[in-house]
């Protein structure tokens, strides 16, 4: 694993760290291929039931039926037994849809926080650990929240929250699944920006979302998802700029602005 002395970056290491290869998810997703690492940020769309969920708890270790190829750093996992997937714990974190259920809501954010580091395999915070704080500023939530549980936040706090519980795990990937869909226009916004923000670091994102306005600026390559067969792919400009499909098509006149 060398720095490319051509482009002076990770860049081709990086995006080869999860790599799928006609990965299928029982009947639900079918032939997707993907590369996805630090510094690389790609969007997944598609209508309501096409496989976008089942791809990403696919791509962290949450649907057994997997088929095809899934290869996390030149080793393969479909197939392999479950101790090879631990390794995704740490590197790759998936937050979740509902923010309701995003975090346990009777653990405090703190015990969250703790509980994905004690999953990932990290070392513990201690009470006053900077990191901790490091966290928190770096979700904007003011360190007094860490006391909070979840139902004591705002929508938008709470997906901070969860956003700080994944990066807590120090992830090479996120992976967000429609997390600001829950949230009004303005507050997604925010959350939006956090996850631009995120991206100018090492981690790589996958995001999932309904409204496309949220891709360009925040992941360079896009994945039409139609019926859970992928039926376009490339750089998100290009994709929502000059749809080839009928399905992009239609994602694109129903997104709110582009
Ligand atoms: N656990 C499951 N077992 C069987 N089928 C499922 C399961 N979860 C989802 N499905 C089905 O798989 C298909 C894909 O669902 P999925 O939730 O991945 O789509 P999605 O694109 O994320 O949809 P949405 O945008 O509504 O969240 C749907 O037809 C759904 O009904």
């Amino acid at each position: 694993m060398s720095m490319s002395p051509e482009t002076g970056s990770f860049e081709h290491v990086a995006a080869d760290m999860l790599v799928a290869r006609g990965l299928t998810v029982g009947r639900r997703v079918r032939g997707v291929d993907l590369r996805l690492g630090p510094g690389v940020g790609l969007g997944v769309v598609g209508r309501s039931g096409s496989g976008k969920s089942t791809l990403a708890r696919a791509l962290v270790g949450l649907e057994p039926e997997l088929a095809g190829s899934l290869q996390l750093v030149g080793r393969e996992l479909v197939g392999a037994p479950r101790a090879a997937w631990a390794g995704l714990r740490a590197r790759v974190q998936l937050v979740w849809q509902d923010p309701a259920t995003a975090l346990d809501p009777c653990l405090s954010i703190r015990r969250s926080i703790e509980e994905a580091r004690k999953l990932a395999g990290r070392d513990r915070f201690t009470r006053d650990d900077p990191r901790l704080r490091a966290l928190m500023e770096r979700v904007a939530l003011a360190p007094e929240l860490l006391e909070r549980v979840p139902g004591a936040l705002s929508g938008g706090q709470r997906q901070r929250a969860a956003i700080a519980r994944a990066l807590a795990a120090e992830p090479a990937l996120l992976i967000v699944d429609e997390i600001t869909s829950a949230l009004d226009r303005p507050v997604a916004w925010t959350i939006v920006d956090l996850l631009r923000t995120l991206r100018t670091g090492e981690v790589g994102l996958m995001m999932i979302s309904h409204d496309l306005s949220f891709l360009p600026g925040t992941v360079e390559t896009v994945l039409v998802l139609d019926e859970g067969l992928p039926v376009e792919s490339g750089p998100v400009e290009a994709v929502l700029g000059r749809p080839q499909t009928a399905t992009t098509r239609e994602l694109v006149d129903a997104a709110p602005r582009l």
